[in-house]
């Protein structure tokens, strides 16, 4: 069994006989799971009962989803007070819309063969129309929810749906670890405050592929004390899959990123590949997406970040998944937890924010017991994440000279794809680069003043984009990135007809120029508050343009 690492024998799920509900077994069987995966072998064999609380990890990709929905389901099938009609015995919470879709869509094929005693699983995220999703939900028998907790506390502020949780039986949070962190923990108190107490019985589940030790601190919000606690890892290993191998390639400097990606690419790239690009921001995932679909991949390309219609992710999410190959450049959105099967490269562009971060990003390959590879594309100043992190296997790339040097023959079609682009495209992701670094409490270790940021950014603006100056950035913009005064930034001002912003006066286009010569052709955006390119009229250029030396950030969202 490809699952297991350490080529011992899984256990069959026929031998969980009389333990799991056998219309259950049999959905297993229907989804052609024949062997428990490791996760789901100690939850479902260790575990005290299948009511016990839990915190558990185990490495990206290895089935955790079932791991948490086979015993909450057993246990709502086999209650001898069954659950009453129309209540919601399992919230699942998880970070973003396209897994809490995913984790619906698991749900629905493990309880594919109940017959007439069918459990409807329901789902609740933003970017879709909340009435008509909430009056589905309202007058369904929604014995499952899984939720982002943004819509479910919108859904919680009313008392009629507070009133369907009365009675429920497990609460899930999946990516536990990055829902009980700075960004979600509030919304998650929130959310229990409205639920039954503790005290009433209702199971906690934490399930993650990383479980830092801060989330171990705030755990008690959802399990009970004397929880168990599982890992499928050994302490002394590494928290990434050994089928994956990790390599860094380290450029000279951040003007370099676009001509070395294209480069990476071009050498690690086959027809039939399935990759996926991280950008550090949502703009910076767009304009490599604009990029490349200028000619540079014969890959087709797809886009996906939080700046797109809920339809759009959706849809793109639904070809990915589905697609023998393509080249993927995304944002954080699908960071955590997305199953595409058969990703066979995933490439990080930029510093991640954290070691977590890093760690399930790789995870979107070597999946299901499958192989791939990961590489971390950074700047020499950005290098010191690898000695910071250094229980991560990430090697040098072998071929980092060659494609280093090979990025030069791409400076050319690079060129003349950055002219192709809508200058508001590099004006957003000049802003979010901006922000993203202002933001991030990365200048530290950096060592960069902020002066030292807007030279950065500008370099990277005008000879890795080809913008012909520094993008226009608006006042207000500045201010909200603690950047008043930096020098360096190329004023615009607000001005125009609209009501929410106004029209923008951009630089003119710039004709393409000729390539000189062909080359052989291959998160959240922090305080980027709207599109940027709106409401923003250039006033006065200025530049200051040593050259730096650093690409990429973080950001744990979308
Ligand atoms: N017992 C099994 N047999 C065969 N395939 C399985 C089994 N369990 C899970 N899978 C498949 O393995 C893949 C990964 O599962 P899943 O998405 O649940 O992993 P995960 O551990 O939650 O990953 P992440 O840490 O990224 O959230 C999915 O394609 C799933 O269908």
């Amino acid at each position: 069994m490809p699952f297991l690492e350490d080529g011992s024998d899984a256990q069959p799920y026929a031998s969980m006989a009389g333990n799991l509900d056998a219309r259950l077994l049999k959905a297993l069987r229907v989804m052609g799971f024949e062997t428990m995966t490791p996760v789901q072998q100690i939850v479902l064999t260790q575990l005290p009962s299948f009511q016990s609380d839990c915190l558990v990890q185990a490495k990206t990709g290895t089935g955790k989803t079932a791991a948490f929905l086979l015993p909450c389901l057993h246990t709502l099938l086999n209650s001898p007070t069954p659950l009453p009609n129309g209540q919601v015995g399992v919230l699942v919470i998880s970070p973003t819309r396209e897994l809490a879709l995913q984790i619906a869509k698991e749900c629905d094929q493990l309880t594919s063969q109940l017959g007439r005693n069918k459990l409807e699983c329901h789902v609740a995220f933003g970017g879709t129309a909340k009435a008509t999703n909430l009056s589905k939900f309202m007058n369904g028998s929604p014995s499952i929810l899984v939720a982002t907790p943004g819509r479910l506390k919108d859904y919680l502020s009313e008392s009629q749906v507070v009133r369907k949780f009365a009675n429920i039986r497990t609460l899930i949070l999946d990516e536990a670890d990055t829902m009980l962190e700075s960004g979600f923990l509030a919304d998650v108190k929130e959310i229990l405050k409205l639920l039954p107490p503790k005290s009433a019985g209702w199971q906690g589940m934490c399930f993650s592929a990383t479980v830092p030790a801060k989330t171990r601190e705030v755990v008690d919000n959802v399990l009970a004390p004397g929880y168990a606690s599982l890992s499928t890892i050994d302490k002394a290993e590494p928290p990434t899959l050994e089928r994956v191998p990790q390599y860094h390639v380290i450029m000279p400097s951040v003007t370099d990123t676009f001509n070395t990606l294209a480069s990476l690419l071009n050498h690690e790239l086959t027809p039939d590949s399935k990759a996926i690009v991280f950008g550090v921001t949502a703009n910076m995932v767009a304009l490599y997406s604009n990029l490349f679909s200028q000619g540079l991949t014969s890959l087709r390309v797809f886009e996906l970040h939080s700046r797109l219609s809920q339809n759009v992710r959706t849809r793109t999410t639904n070809d990915f998944k589905t697609a023998s190959s393509g080249l993927m450049f995304a944002s954080d959105v699908i960071g955590r937890g997305m199953d595409f099967p058969n990703v066979d490269l995933v490439v990080q562009v930029g510093l991640p924010s954290n070691s977590e971060q890093y760690i399930h990003r790789v995870g979107r390959t070597g999946r299901a017991g499958n192989t791939g590879r990961a590489i971390i594309l950074l700047t020499q100043a950005e290098s010191f994440f690898i000695n910071a992190n250094r229980r991560l296997p990430i090697q040098p790339h072998a071929q980092t000279a060659k494609i280093v040097s090979d990025a030069v023959a791409h400076a050319s079609s690079v060129e003349r794809a950055m002219h192709a682009i809508d200058e508001t495209v590099k004006q957003r992701a000049y802003s979010s680069f901006l922000g993203f670094f202002a933001g991030s409490g990365l200048l530290k270790p950096l060592r960069m003043d902020k002066a030292g940021l807007v030279r950065m950014a500008n370099e990277m603006a005008m000879q890795g984009m080809h913008c012909p100056e520094p993008p226009p950035m608006e006042k207000k913009t500045i201010g909200k990135m603690g950047l008043k005064g930096v020098p360096g930034f190329n004023y615009a001002t607000v001005g125009g007809p609209t009501s929410t912003g106004a029209q923008t006066a951009r630089p003119p286009p710039r004709r393409p120029r000729p390539a000189a010569k062909e080359g052989p052709d291959a998160s959240r955006d922090l305080l980027n508050p709207k599109p940027a390119g709106t409401g923003v009229v250039k006033k006065k250029a200025s530049r200051n343009g040593r050259r730096g030396g650093h690409a990429g950030g973080g950001g744990n969202g979308e």
